[in-house]
């Protein structure tokens, strides 16, 4: 891959605990406010995606998490990035997630209960294949 494409990666996280998935409530910008996302953000210049993963998670979170594995498959976000998602899990000790940056409500959702909050369109597809993971 090149450093160009890597640019376009946005990563997101599919943090699993005690079965359960977090979704993260987007409080900006205004076109992605109050629809529910996999929290993470974009892949810097140089840098490997999981680790932007542990990063995003820990800017945004405040966690320390892992990620476990790819959840195979891409999906196209506004132009020209392209969303990856990882399964993640919080370390031993880590703080429990708050809404810090970015968000202004989480959820853990149990697998029955996946589609209870309105995900963001380009979302939908991602959520779809961690769904087939379940129970996770
Ligand atoms: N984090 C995340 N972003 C998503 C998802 N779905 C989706 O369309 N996006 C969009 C929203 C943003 O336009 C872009 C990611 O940007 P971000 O704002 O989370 O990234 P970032 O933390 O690196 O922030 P910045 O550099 O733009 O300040 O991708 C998703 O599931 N997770």
């Amino acid at each position: 891959m090149t450093s160009r494409s890597e640019r376009l990666v946005v990563v997101g996280a599919a943090l699993l605990d005690s079965g359960r998935l977090l979704a993260a409530r987007r409080s900006a910008p205004a076109g992605l406010a109050g629809r529910w996302e996999l929290p993470g953000g974009k892949v810097e210049p140089g840098e490997r995606p999981e680790d932007a993963l542990t990063r995003e998670l820990r800017e945004e979170l405040g966690v320390d998490a892992e990620p476990v594995e790819r959840v195979p498959g891409q999906w196209p976000l506004r132009e020209p990035y392209v969303l990856w998602v990882w399964t993640a899990r919080l370390l031993p000790g880590s703080r429990a997630p708050a809404p810090l940056q970015d968000h202004d409500e989480l959820r853990w959702l149990a697998p029955a209960a996946l589609w209870d909050v309105p995900w963001l369109d380009q979302d939908v597809p991602a959520v779809r294949e961690v769904e087939r993971l379940a129970p996770f």
